[in-house]
């Protein structure tokens, strides 16, 4: 998706974009500080601030175009009861749409829908939101931090629904704050700062990007993806295989789309070993070359290891990574278990 972007937004500030996403994609992801301008530029692009000027890939040969705009408040009629909000909705509806059934189940609220709105919680409100936007037909979803009051798993639940809309043709731009969500839902993910678009790219490499710069080093993540395999004995213990430069890898909760497989591993969770082992609680073994050695920041220190493109960070302590005597160049086992 291409996108260009000139607004002044106040004296002192102006949001002025140029950026390409990777590849036919349609779930995107933005992220940034707060005051960066995501949700301005979602404001332009959903036609909202009439003095801009923009252009977007996405709105080519799609003069009717209509665009669902989600905030992280909702913004239901509150006089109104859930099911009445979805109605509405469903009036004013343009075909193709999504069917009731589907999207009430997708966004969970098949529950709540005779609740007043003034009865919802943050988080229920924000699901109903969700799907009053899906059932009026857009071409185009614009969401502006729609999960935040959301619970893990029904985050997620919600997130792999948002993946499958988008797998058969639904335009989406999220913005959120959390950038492992953007990383294992969306096709490519753009970075925000002072109104410019700094990163555009795909998942893990923003997350390296973001990472070699210091702007995302509190929590260090590596983005494993890979094919899923065809293991079914694995179903009995809730889990998936899949590979990924050429080793087998297992996860529990990666996102899933089609079939690739998408695991977040934390820094924190990576154990490395000398000598690979089957004699290990620790499933998953992930054979890789230390690349760069972090300096020494509270007893601990931050290996960036890699396989080929795939990228994977150690924290470990500074007393076993002297023992071991670990050096740039060198091959380890990392070890992480099935999360
Ligand atoms: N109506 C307005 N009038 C004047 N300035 C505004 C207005 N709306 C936003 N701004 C300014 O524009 C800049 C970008 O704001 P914006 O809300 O787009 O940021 P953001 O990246 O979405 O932030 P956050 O993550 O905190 O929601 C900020 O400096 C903000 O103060």
């Amino acid at each position: 998706m291409k996108l260009a972007l000139e607004h002044r937004v106040n004296p002192d500030f102006a949001l002025s974009i140029e950026a390409r996403f990777p590849g036919e994609r349609h779930f995107l992801g933005l992220s940034g500080p707060s005051g960066a301008g995501k949700s301005t530029l979602l404001r332009v692009l959903a036609g909202l601030e009439k003095q801009a000027s923009y252009h977007c890939s996405w709105f080519e040969d799609m003069p009717d175009r209509r665009v669902g705009l989600v905030f992280q408040d909702g913004l239901l009629f509150p006089h109104l009861s859930a099911r009445e909000n979805l109605a509405l909705a469903m009036r004013y509806r343009k075909q193709p749409h999504y069917e009731w059934q589907d999207v009430v189940e997708g966004c969970q609220c098949a529950h709540l829908l005779d609740k007043q709105v003034s009865a919802l919680s943050g988080g229920e409100s924000q699901r109903v939101a969700l799907a009053r936007a899906l059932l009026n037909g857009p071409d185009v979803l614009l969401l502006d931090e729609p999960l935040s009051a959301l619970d893990l798993m029904t985050r997620h639940g919600l997130l792999k629904y948002l993946q499958r809309l988008s797998c058969s043709g639904l335009n989406i731009l999220m913005v959120s704050h959390d950038l492992h969500d953007l990383a294992l839902y969306c096709d490519a993910v753009g970075y925000v700062k002072a109104g410019k678009m700094q990163i555009c790219d795909e998942p893990d490499a923003v997350l390296n990007e973001l990472a070699h710069q210091g702007e995302y080093r509190q929590q260090q993540f590596g983005l494993l993806q890979g094919k899923r395999l065809d293991v079914t004995e694995l179903d009995d213990y809730g889990c998936v295989a899949f590979e990924c430069q050429g080793q087998t890898l297992y996860c529990r909760t990666g996102a899933l789309s089609g079939e690739q497989v998408k695991m977040l591993v934390d820094a924190r969770d990576v154990s490395l070993d000398r000598q690979p082992s089957n004699d290990s609680s620790i499933v998953n073994a992930f054979e890789c070359e230390i690349v760069t050695v972090g300096e020494v920041r509270s007893g601990q220190v931050l290996l960036e290891l890699a396989r080929n493109s795939t990228r994977l960070y150690s924290l470990i302590s500074q007393l076993s990574f002297e023992r071991m005597r670990l050096r740039v160049g060198e091959t380890v086992t990392a070890r992480f278990k099935l999360r």
